[in-house]
């Protein structure tokens, strides 16, 4: 940035020196200047990481947060402070290729079911429901369908992520049932238990990644409609995340400030896991 300022300086001392030149000597310098400049903004543009924006939505207590530590951290942490929003950012490297990406984990218990400036800011969605609660599989399928309703079908990437498949003992919901759901969203679907193993949890996450990041070279090359609107957020240092999370250390977060934590982490994240098989929309259980 500091040398396009300097360029720009050094290309008004330019204009000084054609002043006695003719007008269509000035012109073609002029259009010169804007070539370059194009070219400049161009290459920043390639060597600039794509920023996708992840949602994870879905009923109170289905494991929104553990699934999403568990993603960035492989960690497991089973009790999180609630009612509260938490923005992460994470660098991301999948096929060789480098992303920013930030999830949203929202506390739906705003009940703002969900809402527009959810759908608006993310560009993909995790849906998470829990297999022993029927109830929350019935609010996955209401979000879905808001989505579907807020934003076109083909600018939904989505996941149905059904959790805690380890509780099969006390399962409400069957594999078919979380499957016939996807189907008629359009999406994929996994069913992967936070507490017992980060594998499933990473494939399912990775996956939207992928589909997130081709929609969205997609819509930036067509227009730019998709732009965030900007949520109001703090910086919550990364140190106190985990005592954010789990609710000890500092003063609570407000609400309304939409506290963020911000996790950096490398190109250090598994290559191993994943490549998609087909075509197909995957349905997955592990
Ligand atoms: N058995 C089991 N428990 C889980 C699993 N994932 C999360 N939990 C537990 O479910 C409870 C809720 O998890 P959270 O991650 O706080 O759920 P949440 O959806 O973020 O909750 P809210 O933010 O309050 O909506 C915690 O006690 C977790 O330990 C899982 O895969 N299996």
């Amino acid at each position: 940035m500091c040398r396009n300022q300097s360029q720009a300086q050094s290309g008004g001392g330019g204009g000084e020196k054609v002043r006695g030149e003719d007008k269509s000597t000035t012109t073609t310098r002029q259009q010169q200047q804007q070539q370059q400049q194009q070219q400049q903004h161009l290459q920043n543009q390639q060597h600039t990481p794509y920023r996708l924006r992840i949602v994870v939505l879905g009923a109170e207590g289905v494991g929104k947060s553990a699934l999403t530590v568990r993603y960035l951290t492989r960690r497991y942490i089973s009790e999180y402070r609630r009612a509260i929003d938490l923005l992460y950012r994470h660098t991301v490297c999948l096929d060789d290729v480098t992303s920013e990406v930030e999830i949203l984990d929202v506390s739906l218990r705003e009940k703002e079911g969900v809402a527009s400036s959810h759908s608006r800011w993310g560009e993909g969605f995790v849906v998470v429901y829990s297999v022993d609660d029927l109830r929350s599989f019935k609010e996955a399928g209401v979000v879905l369908e808001a989505l579907t309703r807020l934003k076109a079908p083909l600018e939904v990437p989505a996941i149905l992520l059904a959790n805690k498949r380890d509780l099969d003992h006390a399962r409400q919901v069957t594999v078919e049932e979380g499957q016939a759901l996807s189907l008629q969203h359009g999406c994929q679907f996994y069913e992967v238990s936070a507490a017992e193993s980060h594998v499933g949890v990473t494939l399912a996450f990775q996956s939207l990644l992928r589909e997130t990041r081709a929609l969205h070279l997609t819509a930036t090359t067509r227009s730019n409609h998709l732009l965030p609107r900007q949520r109001r957020i703090s910086i919550v240092a990364v140190s106190r995340m985990i005592g954010s999370l789990i609710g000890r250390g500092s003063d609570p977060p407000s609400p309304t400030l939409r506290p963020t934590v911000v996790m950096q982490s490398g190109c250090g994240s598994p290559k191993r896991t994943l490549r998609r098989k087909d075509k197909k929309r995957p349905s997955l259980s592990l």
